[in-house]
């Protein structure tokens, strides 16, 4: 196997040892050796997770070197790595460095190789609009893409026009006004405020450019053509760890490099009159939205200003009235208490894919056929309702991060047309403590009686009248409830199949005499309603309709 590539395997030297090496249509494949031609260990490398092929002795990371070889090639590839308990999920820049009989084979290989990767990936972009937040996260945007990315990109042929943004919202007003002919994707490096400026910057064009109008709430919203590829770089990077696993930009720009793509169920939320919003990770109320309000006076703190106000709302001991309705998503697909963890690939979204959107062949149709599901006579059986939370929340990820691996809904779809409802009842502090906590393990913070999740397909809120608010901040928002294992309201099943927290007045009355958990925060007057945390941006209303 010593002769032409054309003819079959042929001869490599990596060092000292010898190799057999073979392109076959989809694999490169290298098998060591030995002296008597037995083989030894071999390594399969799929040709579409090859991110360059350059002539010589070529090293990119940390620092690009290159020793100009007439025989020599080297293979850069995706090398999946288990450290830090990633399972797999964590990758690296492989690197082999083969040496050939001749210049002659040298340039068979690289040529066959390079003709494989065009062949095998048709999918991959060419040239990328990237926009870094030089103030995301630890403000580190622009050595991360510079020191980590930049490189990889250019391995693999890649051309970038790279912009730092100056101020808010401007990566969001160019894709909604700049020329974007030419570009196969755009790249977002920052954390889940810049990823939602992004995605509203792209929602918002593919609709101007299809002559619709994505405020009017009947209007069938187009796909969008171009990927949004995350580098994270933020505080939480939420959407990046729910999508691809773990926060390592090395990893993010190798999927974007091999034209890796997961759909995404995205949530349309808006206000009669207001203009539309989207959500893909939390949309919540109560707790998360205080938690963000308090935080945005807070942003010198860097990434622990989530901590800092995280702490005192909690202590601020609030809890919220409101009405909530929401339209069940079909409980024989799938259950957020399921114990299944949605991944690329996964069977229940490709099922509801192609259940819900029968026609389409891509996530064009895709999103229109989504908005058709909720035309007025197709819609399922609203339930509704109505009490004190302490937090709602609505996710259409498993919204996993860092410091909560599995999430607010650890069984979540990314891509199934649902998203999972969570209410927490109004309850003493100190069960509300036990719930957050369980967020950061794997206890199932679902099973506590406050506590109720269900997959939906749509939501609306409503706050509740001034009378009753104003009844409420002379309380001065304390718990109804004495205890976790007992709620005090009841669940009742009306006639139309909608529950109705009834007996919430009558707690009113234990509420006006039971004394404060603690004294300071806790015992200050609750405002009458909170705010919606929508991906990190506060929503200038309050009553809300999600589909
Ligand atoms: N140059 C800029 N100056 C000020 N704000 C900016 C700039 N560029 C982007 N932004 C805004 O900063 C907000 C936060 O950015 P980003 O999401 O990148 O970081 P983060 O808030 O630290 O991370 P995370 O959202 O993951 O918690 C975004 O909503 C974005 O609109």
């Amino acid at each position: 196997f010593d002769g032409d590539l054309d003819s079959g395997p042929s001869s490599l030297w990596v060092g000292n040892k010898r190799y057999r090496a073979v392109l076959t249509g989809w694999h490169f494949r290298w098998t060591e050796v030995d002296k008597k031609n037995r083989d030894k260990k071999t390594v399969s490398v799929p040709v579409a997770e090859v991110v360059g092929v350059e002539e010589g002795r070529v090293e990119i990371l940390p620092q690009k070197s290159v020793e100009d070889t007439d025989k020599d090639f080297t293979v850069f590839y995706v090398k999946r790595s288990s450290s830090g308990g990633s399972y797999g999920l964590l990758w690296r820049l492989g690197r082999i460095q083969f040496s050939c009989a001749s210049r002659v084979l040298r340039d068979q290989w690289t040529k066959h190789l390079r003709t494989a990767l065009k062949t095998h990936s048709p999918l991959r972009p060419h040239r990328l609009l990237v926009f870094i937040n030089p103030f995301g996260g630890k403000k580190k945007g622009r050595q991360i893409y510079h020191s980590l990315v930049a490189p990889l990109f250019e391995l693999a042929g890649i051309s970038s026009h790279v912009i730092v943004t100056e101020r808010a919202n401007q990566a969001r007003d160019h894709l909604l006004k700049k020329d974007l002919t030419g570009f196969d994707g755009v790249v977002c490096v920052g954390g889940d405020g810049m990823f939602s400026e992004l995605l509203h910057g792209l929602i918002g064009r593919t609709q101007q450019e299809a002559g619709l109008c994505e405020n009017d709430p009947a209007a069938a919203l187009q796909p969008c053509p171009l990927h949004i590829g995350i580098i994270p770089a933020g505080s939480t990077d939420c959407v990046c760890y729910a999508t691809v696993g773990v926060i390592d930009p090395v990893t993010s720009a190798l999927h974007i490099i091999i034209g890796d793509s997961q759909p995404l169920d995205v949530c349309s939320v808006r206000q009669s009159s207001a203009r539309v919003r989207y959500s893909v990770s939390l949309l919540g109320y109560g707790f998360y939205g205080d938690v963000l309000a308090e935080s945005e006076k807070h942003r010198w703190m860097g990434p622990l200003r989530y901590d800092y106000s995280g702490t005192v709302v909690y202590l601020s001991n609030r809890s919220y009235s409101g009405v909530v309705q929401y339209l069940p998503a079909d409980p024989l697909l799938s259950s957020p208490r399921d114990k299944t963890r949605c991944l690329a690939g996964c069977s229940v979204c490709s099922r509801s894919t192609e259940r819900l959107f029968p026609h389409s062949s891509d996530s064009g149709s895709l999103y229109s056929s989504h908005f058709s599901q909720f035309s007025p006579g197709s819609e399922g059986q609203w339930v509704s309702v109505e009490g004190r939370f302490r937090c709602i929340s609505l996710t259409c990820m498993s919204s996993s991060c860092a410091r909560s691996p599995l999430g607010l809904s650890p069984s979540a779809h990314l891509a199934d047309g649902t998203g999972d409802l969570v209410l927490v009842w109004d309850t003493h502090p100190l069960g509300f403590l036990k719930f957050l906590h369980r967020h950061t393990s794997t206890q199932d913070q679902f099973d506590l009686p406050f506590v109720e999740v269900h997959r939906v397909k749509a939501v609306r809120f409503s706050a509740p009248s001034g009378r009753e608010e104003q009844e409420y901040e002379e309380i001065g928002g304390l718990s109804g409830e004495t205890d976790e294992g007992q709620r005090e309201y009841v669940d009742t099943v009306s006639r139309n199949g909608s529950r109705q927290h009834l007996a919430e007045r009558a707690v009113t009355h234990e509420q006006k005499t039971a004394t404060p958990f603690l004294c300071g925060l806790c015992c200050r007057k609750s405002p009458a309603v909170s705010v919606w945390n929508c991906d990190g941006e506060i929503l200038p209303f309050t009553d809300i309709v999600c589909k």
